[in-house]
């Protein structure tokens, strides 16, 4: 994305708050019309002291009171408003972002750390919202206070005016050379704050593995390096973003100098009176202020826009396609490959060609070795992944066709790493069917068998867990994700590994749990054991992405081929 493309989108982004925008607006052209006619009153309060009576300089001075006051009250509505803006802009670019995020396919998460999304979240969003508060309040009232200053100098004197107008490209010159030098170190610095987070959160969350294989000095060194781009990207940025205030600030002083010598030589030849010459002199300072003002909320406003950058492609992504409108729900369970083809990467097919067909109601076992493509398959049955050619069937119906909620909704997960979210128990294993009732929660996990644990709770069902809840085992956690499945009581479901990290106990518990909520349904197994197949209806032998071998055991067996090897491979050693 262009620096152009980026403003362009941040400009229509902030369209939808034209109303706050017009109020600070107002507020600053006010504000900003109140300072600059303050000068004016102090000209005329030094002339009035020499040459008027004391109740005109008493007059003057109650005005200027009044002019002050409300000068503030401006100020302060301008603010208010910018204020407004900030807060407003960054509650709706998040909750963009976030339902932005719901809608990106899965192939996304592959290739974006998640500390650089939650990076994104919360650091950019951040920024904006600092660079709108601070950059939009000093541009509005810059802007203005500029083109006041302009009309109230030529006012009082041309010839000093042209001085003072005169010294602004050269001001802008400065400040434009210097920001285009330190912009690309503020979009080096986001990126890195990027990475750097989204290393921190893997660290983080894999802090055993990195003990246990003592990779903590390796974990340490890649981190520092990554510390030190940041760092350096930092200081870059900075150390070129604080040059511009000085600099801009130079050429402004020196013309401040330069118009005091040309007013004290008019006053020489009577041009200019003193009060004037000091109310000039106030405008000049007035007119150039918002310059080195303007330069000095530029670091603020860059990083403000390496930011929206980072956002603004987030924003722009292709959402998951979702073409299907039919509004269905699957009675049966019946479930047809019809010459389907798949790659992750579109130019390399992983699955060529695959025909399978389910009747409903059968158990369906997938093996094969590490790699074969198993998970594949049934990411491909959630549409997961969109397939390159061919069509998956659902009751006949086209997966293309239906919504992805629907079809979701018709399947049953349970993954090998059950996942947890924050809450009750109850709400744990309502998750799939929110308005169960207490009696429909309860009769699920005594099916499952999760009851019994849950009760010795002392809080029961209301026990609170944790996304990363080490209060359960992992027997205890995959009894609670089929518990949640048998509430929903979907058609067809899908068992990934959910008993390979399990003692004989707990995989019994399980194993009976998986036999109940299989009854009557259709099951894609996917087991590295091949003892607890072995009364699949079907088993499927992939290899390199392709169905190998297909039957029950008894025949795959005779067969004597790949299931034949890999049966026998698993109950020799
Ligand atoms: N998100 C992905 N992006 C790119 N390639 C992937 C992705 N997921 C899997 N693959 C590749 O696709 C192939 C099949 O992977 P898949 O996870 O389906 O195998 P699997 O049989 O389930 O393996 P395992 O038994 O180890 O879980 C592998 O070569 C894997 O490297």
């Amino acid at each position: 994305m262009s620096g152009k493309q980026v403003m362009k989108q941040l400009l229509r982004f902030l369209f939808q708050f034209k109303l706050y925008l017009l109020l600070a607006l107002a507020c600053a052209i006010l504000s900003v019309a109140l300072n600059v006619y303050a000068p004016l009153l102090i000209g005329d309060i030094l002339d009035a002291i020499t040459s008027k009576p004391l109740s005109t300089t008493f007059q003057l001075l109650c005005y200027l009171v009044v002019v002050y006051l409300l000068y503030s009250l401006f100020q302060w509505g301008m603010m208010y408003f910018s204020n407004k803006i900030a807060f407003s802009s960054s509650c709706v670019l998040r909750k963009q972002l976030y339902e932005k995020l719901s809608h990106l396919p899965i192939s996304f998460y592959d290739t974006n750390p998640r500390g650089d999304l939650i990076s994104r979240f919360v650091n950019d969003i951040d920024y904006i919202s600092d660079g709108f508060l601070q950059g939009l309040s000093t541009m509005m009232s810059g802007v203005t206070t500029i083109v006041l200053a302009i009309v109230f100098m030529i006012n009082i004197n041309w010839i000093m005016s042209i001085i003072v107008i005169l010294s602004a490209p050269f001001t802008y010159i400065v400040a434009s050379f210097i920001t285009k030098r330190s912009q690309q170190y503020f979009r080096k610095n986001a990126n890195a704050l990027g990475s750097l987070n989204g290393f921190s959160e893997e660290m983080l969350s894999g802090m055993k593995t990195i003990k246990a294989y003592h990779y903590e000095e390796s974990a340490n060194h890649t981190f520092q390096e990554m510390n030190q781009t940041l760092y350096e990207a930092g200081v870059k940025s900075q150390f070129y973003g604080s040059l511009a205030n000085p600099s801009t600030r130079f050429v402004t002083n020196f013309t401040y100098a330069l118009t005091g010598a040309a007013g004290a030589f008019l006053a020489l030849q009577s041009m200019i009176t003193i009060g004037n010459i000091s109310s000039f002199l106030m405008y000049a300072n007035l007119f150039s202020k918002p310059f080195t003002e303007i330069t000095g909320v530029m670091t603020q406003l860059q990083t403000a826009m390496a930011s929206a950058r980072r956002i603004f492609t987030i924003l722009d992504m292709e959402e998951e396609r979702d073409s299907g409108t039919t509004f269905f729900t699957p009675t049966k369970g019946s479930i047809e490959f019809s010459h389907v083809s798949f790659g992750y990467d579109k130019h390399k097919l992983l699955m060529k060609d695959i025909n399978l067909c389910i009747p409903a109601g059968e158990k369906v076992a997938i093996v094969g070795k590490t790699g074969a493509g198993k998970t594949t398959l049934v990411n491909l049955l959630l549409r997961f992944y969109e397939i390159n050619q061919g069509h998956i069937y659902v009751d006949g119906v086209d997966i293309e066709q239906m919504s992805k909620d629907d079809l979701r909704r018709s399947f049953g997960v349970v993954l090998q790493d059950t996942y947890l979210f924050e809450g009750t128990i109850r709400d744990n294993i309502a998750y799939g069917k929110p308005e169960a009732s207490d009696e429909e929660i309860i009769a699920a996990a005594k099916k499952s068998g999760a009851h019994e644990f849950i009760r010795r709770f002392t809080q029961g069902y209301d026990t609170v867990l944790h996304t990363n809840s080490n209060h359960l085992s992992s027997g205890q956690k995959q009894l609670l994700s089929l518990t949640r499945v048998l509430l929903m009581n979907p058609k067809i479901l899908i068992l990934d590994e959910a008993t390979s990290n399990m003692d004989t106990m707990s995989e019994q518990h399980v194993n009976q749990a998986m036999e109940l909520l299989m009854e009557g349904k259709t099951s894609f197994v996917i087991a590295h054991r091949l003892s607890t197949i072995l009364d699949a209806d079907k088993i499927l032998v992939m290899e390199h992405g392709d169905i190998i071998e297909t039957g029950n055991h008894e025949e795959l067996m005779k067969k004597q081929g790949a299931y034949y090897t890999l049966f026998n491979s698993q109950f020799t050693s």
